[in-house]
């Protein structure tokens, strides 16, 4: 039995007799083509999120893996600038819109690429961004990939409830900075993806420290890491620890984020090429 068919078979949506109190009851077609789906997701804005998908994105991109970004952040959506696509140019074929592909080969379907201006603000009520996410999965032609990953926005409102309820998802990434406010919001993120009963894969700590450039010395503006603390309190493995790193910034508003070199990624690459190989029940931390 293949990946796919196991976790489709555990999934309540597929019983006939689906209890009216499932979480994730409305979950949409899987993908044929697509081996895993893994959320990236923050409980707080500004930590990273869109940093560390796209910089991941391209690490396992540069391992050999087909790799997509569905960005879920409809009304704050930094990929395409993050590396460096311009939109206004999406075309359909006879399956679906076809999206864009970064230099490393990585394919990105964004609402900014729709407009040719990137500043094109959109100014929708929760139910029709979630509408969008969705149609961003059933109308896109994703083709094959080892791995899509869907950058959510910020918090637990509906485009994360969604995303989590009805996509396929393999597992969700969490991505925190170490101040107490982003830990205490960290919580909740986690408690809701438990509580809908989608797999836990493990958390990143961005900005955990800097690197004095000139002596060395490393310091901890926002506070030490706190990355076991939290692993000790959750349950839940801290899988990469990032830097502060002004080249995240300066590579990215250069729209080349997927071109910088991230060996912080080894062990979380290792887990996730393991979920695409034998699913997320392999792994799972909740
Ligand atoms: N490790 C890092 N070192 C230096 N700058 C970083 C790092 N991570 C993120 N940044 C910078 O912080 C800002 C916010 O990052 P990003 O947009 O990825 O956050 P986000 O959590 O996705 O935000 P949002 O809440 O808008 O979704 C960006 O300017 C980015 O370049």
């Amino acid at each position: 039995m293949s990946k796919k068919e196991s976790a489709c078979d555990s999934c309540p949506s597929k019983s006939e007799n689906c209890e009216a109190g499932c979480d994730r009851k409305n979950m949409i077609k899987p993908q044929e083509g697509i081996k895993s789906v893994i959320a990236v997701m923050s409980g707080k804005g500004g930590v990273g999120k869109s940093t560390v998908t796209a910089l991941l994105a391209g690490f396992m991109a540069k391992k050999g893996h087909e790799v997509g970004i569905l960005d879920g952040d409809i009304t704050g959506p930094s990929i395409p600038r993050l590396l460096g696509l311009k939109g206004g140019r999406i075309g359909a074929g006879q399956r679906g819109l076809i999206p864009y592909r970064t230099e490393l080969g990585v394919k990105v379907m964004s609402l900014n690429l729709f407009f040719e201006r990137e500043d094109e603000a959109v100014i929708w009520r929760g139910p029709m961004l979630a509408g969008a996410v969705k149609q961003f999965w059933e109308d896109v032609d994703w083709g094959e990939l080892d791995f899509l990953f869907v950058d959510l926005p910020p918090g637990t409102g509906d485009v994360p409830l969604t995303v989590l309820q009805s996509l396929p998802l393999d597992g969700v990434i969490i991505v925190f900075s170490p101040q107490d406010l982003a830990i205490m919001i960290v919580k909740k993120a986690l408690r809701m993806v438990r509580t809908l009963d989608v797999p836990v894969i493990g958390f990143v700590e961005n900005m955990a420290y800097l690197e004095c450039p000139e002596c060395g010395k490393v310091i901890y503006p926002y506070g030490k890491p706190k990355g076991s603390q939290v692993s000790e309190e959750t349950g839940v493995p801290v899988l990469a620890t990032l830097p502060i790193q002004p080249s995240y910034t300066s590579f990215g508003d250069q729209g080349k984020l997927e071109m910088l070199e991230t060996p912080e990624f080894e062990q979380l690459a290792d887990r996730l090429e393991k979920v695409a190989a034998c699913g997320s029940e392999a792994i799972s931390n909740n």
